[in-house]
């Protein structure tokens, strides 16, 4: 069942297209990230969601609402932890929790909210004794509150705590697996190779790439970058020409070849020599998924 869909989503701002065309589809239950640079679209993206901006074409569907058609069956239905989520030094963590259920005219257990985020031993304490990693926890409880079908993260600027990462992806998981999809935003890689099953990636309003985390992996662990260093000047090499070289460059005696089949190597290096040239020293470097990301994003190497 799909949890979130946009469709040909598009937001146009005066010169800035923040959205182009933006077509993706979340299933229930997923723990989805949403990753891309600054300036990608995300932020334009959740706040079509939340029906906070509308867009200049295309449409969006969460949880089988439309947020332009029924904003606030569409805010009952989605909880969201923001970027800036602030808590009450002096308040408990049960008084936020109280609170988040007046607002929302809900009548859960707040014990059960707690107990779901990992504080029910510390409800009584004042949120300005909680850890960085007990604030995040509280913060999605409070999310939570009224049962939420989407769980929006929007780009945790300190990211998940990294002592409380392995708590938080275990309370990500068993909300995803009671049926909750969790939408996960953010522009840091390693956020969403820890938590989620699949990833879309945006950059510059438009989809460039969407796979779970270990398709992309495998896709680019294919990718290999060949440096040669040689004596002399290739002429009438044409390595663009064999099906798996993706790029090639040549400069002060150094080829680079970039290759999305790793069988070729020894091919390349061949027909370069080949080509009348010696070859002094051969590099070979894997890709990792951060290149790809960097790749995907800004053209260019992670490094
Ligand atoms: N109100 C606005 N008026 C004009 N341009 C805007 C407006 N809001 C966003 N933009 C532009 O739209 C593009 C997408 O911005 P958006 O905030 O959605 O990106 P983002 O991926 O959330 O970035 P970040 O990670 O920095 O929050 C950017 O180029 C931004 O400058």
């Amino acid at each position: 069942m799909t949890a979130i869909e946009t469709s040909n989503l598009t937001k146009q701002y005066s010169e800035e297209t923040a959205l182009d065309d933006f077509t993706l589809r979340v299933e229930r239950g997923e723990v989805f990230g949403f990753l891309g640079p600054n300036g990608a679209g995300k932020s334009t993206t959740i706040d079509i969601f939340l029906d906070f901006i509308r867009p200049t074409d295309g449409h969006a569907v969460l949880a089988d609402c439309d947020p332009q058609q029924s904003p606030q069956k569409v805010k009952q239905n989605i909880g969201v932890v923001p970027d800036d989520y602030s808590l009450y030094d002096s308040l408990t963590g049960i008084e936020h929790i109280e609170l988040a259920k007046d607002l929302h005219g809900s009548d859960e257990d707040t014990d059960t909210l707690l107990s779901r985020v990992g504080l029910a031993d510390a409800g009584d304490q004042p949120a300005g004794s909680y850890s960085k990693g007990m604030a995040q926890r509280l913060a999605f409880g409070m999310a939570l509150v009224g049962d939420p079908d989407v769980l929006i993260l929007d780009e945790p600027s300190g990211g998940i705590d990294p002592n409380g990462v392995q708590d938080m992806r275990e309370i990500i998981r068993s909300e995803a697996e009671s049926g909750t999809t969790i939408f996960f935003s953010t522009h840091i890689l390693e956020q969403v190779e820890a938590v989620c099953d699949r990833v879309a990636i945006i950059n510059d309003g438009q989809l460039v790439a969407v796979d779970t985390i270990s398709g992309l992996r495998d896709a680019f662990n294919k990718q290999s970058v060949l440096t040669l260093s040689i004596d002399g000047t290739p002429i009438e090499l044409n390595l663009t020409d064999l099906d798996g070289v993706t790029d090639v460059e040549y400069t002060d005696e150094t080829l680079t070849v970039q290759l999305s089949d790793p069988q070729l190597k020894s091919t390349v290096i061949t027909q370069v020599e080949a080509s009348g040239v010696s070859v002094s020293n051969i590099e070979i470097e894997e890709a990792s998924l951060a290149d790809l990301f960097s790749r995907l994003t800004t053209g260019g190497d992670s490094k």
